[in-house]
């Protein structure tokens, strides 16, 4: 059986990154960026003023000069006639300097007589003005590619006059429960059935992950459903399957698989939970098989399922980040295979602490109910004490403290 470190190199070297798709910059959030963005435009276009005032020629002004005020010039409306000293105009908030100004003046620090003013202190020439190109002049590179777009890289495509870009698009993910006790959500269970909660969980994922899901419902164990279903999933990006990939005389899915054209490049890993996973390509379309545990489902879908979707999406780190915490509790060691254990963050002085949660059983999603992070603890290991500086796969953000 291979180990968490080769499976998941595996997994990243198999996997590419789907062809770029241009994208309009509101549809573009969450995207990485494929291709560097330039300014259209320079920013700002001329100097403006960065308060509500007056603008005027700074130099040899002191507190108690006078000037005439000659004009107004309201943002959008730039002033054709020029200020000669002497004179101001009343100037708004982001209105270009007209010809013959350096310095603004606020409507604070100016005493207003009808059409004359009176500064109150001395004003630094140049003072309160934006120059001309200070954001990024035409023609700068402002984003590169790999670039994650958020909030603020849409809001600084929109003002570069940038509308649409090149982008990695979302994975198209197929997702399949598979197994003869599943029904769905809405009728109660019948003698020896449960509910497909894997579906929920992994769309759920899914959905964090920014991906497009096609739900195909329930395989039932039977060599034409399954095969059907899976013929259908193979025409995406991404085909997952849950349950079905143990040893048991039931757990079909290799087989079916292997008949749609899939080669398997690894099947069972050393972990806990998760051991049966599956994994491999049928043509261009990577395929995850998940174990049915709901626990196990989950963990491979973060240890393996993510950083593949992340690839794929572009993205540059796609490994779940890791953060430096306090064990509270002792852990137990004597597993021959590396354990990831479900557990909570807590934050106590500027420090975090992880506390692994009271269930960890691979057959339960309780062991997933609040889970902010995953312990690996290595194979053999004689246990890790409480106070240990461990290191925890983030699933979330740490809880924040507030101000
Ligand atoms: N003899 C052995 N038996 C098992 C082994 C083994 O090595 N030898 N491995 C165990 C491990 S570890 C795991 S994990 C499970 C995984 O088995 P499968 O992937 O084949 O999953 P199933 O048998 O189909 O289901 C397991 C369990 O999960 C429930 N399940 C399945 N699908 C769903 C779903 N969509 N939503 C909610 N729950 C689901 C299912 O009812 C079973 O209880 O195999 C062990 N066995
Ligand atoms: O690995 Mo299984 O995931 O223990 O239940």
């Amino acid at each position: 059986m291979i180990t968490y470190d080769e499976a998941i190199k595996r997994v990243l070297e198999t996997v590419k990154v789907l062809p770029p798709v241009e994208e309009t910059i509101e549809n573009a959030l969450g995207r990485v960026l494929a291709a560097p963005v330039c300014a259209r435009w320079t920013m700002p276009p001329a100097d403006n003023s960065a308060m509500d005032g007056f603008a005027m020629k700074g130099r040899g002004l002191k507190a108690g000069s006078e000037l005439q005020v000659v004009g107004f010039v309201p943002a959008g409306r730039p002033l054709t006639q020029e200020v000669s000293d002497g004179e101001a105009v009343r100037i708004m908030t982001g209105a270009p300097i007209p010809a013959g100004c350096d310095t603004v003046v606020p409507m604070e620090e100016a005493e207003v007589d009808g059409d004359r003013i009176q500064l109150c202190r001395t004003p630094r020439p140049g003072q309160h003005i934006r120059p001309k190109g200070e954001e990024f002049e035409e023609g700068e590179t402002l984003l590169s590619p790999g670039t994650p777009l958020y909030a603020g890289e849409i809001a600084l495509l929109a003002t570069a006059g940038v509308a649409t870009v090149q982008v990695y698009p979302r994975p198209r993910v197929a997702l399949l429960a598979t197994g003869d006790e599943l029904v769905e959500l809405g009728a109660p269970p019948g003698p020896g059935q449960i509910i497909n909660s894997n579906t929920y969980l992994l769309t759920a994922r899914l959905r964090e992950e920014g991906c497009h899901v096609l739900p195909l419902g329930i395989a039932r164990d039977d060599q034409h459903d399954l095969g059907d279903k899976i013929a259908a999933g193979l025409r995406l990006d991404v085909l997952i399957t849950t349950g079905g990939v143990s040893i048991g005389d039931r757990d079909l899915v290799q087989d079916v698989l292997g008949q749609n054209g899939f080669s398997p490049i690894f099947w069972r890993v050393k972990i806990k939970p998760g051991k049966p996973v599956l994994f491999g390509t049928a043509g261009d379309t990577a395929v995850f098989g998940l174990p049915g545990n709901p626990a196990a489902s989950a963990s491979t879908f973060e240890l393996f399922v993510r950083p593949a979707l992340r690839r794929m999406a572009g993205f540059i780190d796609t490994l779940p980040p890791r953060l430096k915490v306090t064990l509270s509790t002792a852990v137990d060691g004597g597993e021959k295979r590396q354990r990831f254990l479900w557990g909570t963050l807590r934050e106590d002085q500027g420090s975090y602490y992880f506390d692994p949660s009271s269930r960890q059983s691979s057959g339960q999603n309780r062991s997933l109910q609040g889970a902010q992070a995953l312990l690996p603890v290595p194979a053999d290991s004689p246990g890790i004490a409480a106070g240990t500086s461990v290191e925890v796969l983030l699933l979330r953000q740490p809880p924040g403290q507030s101000l």
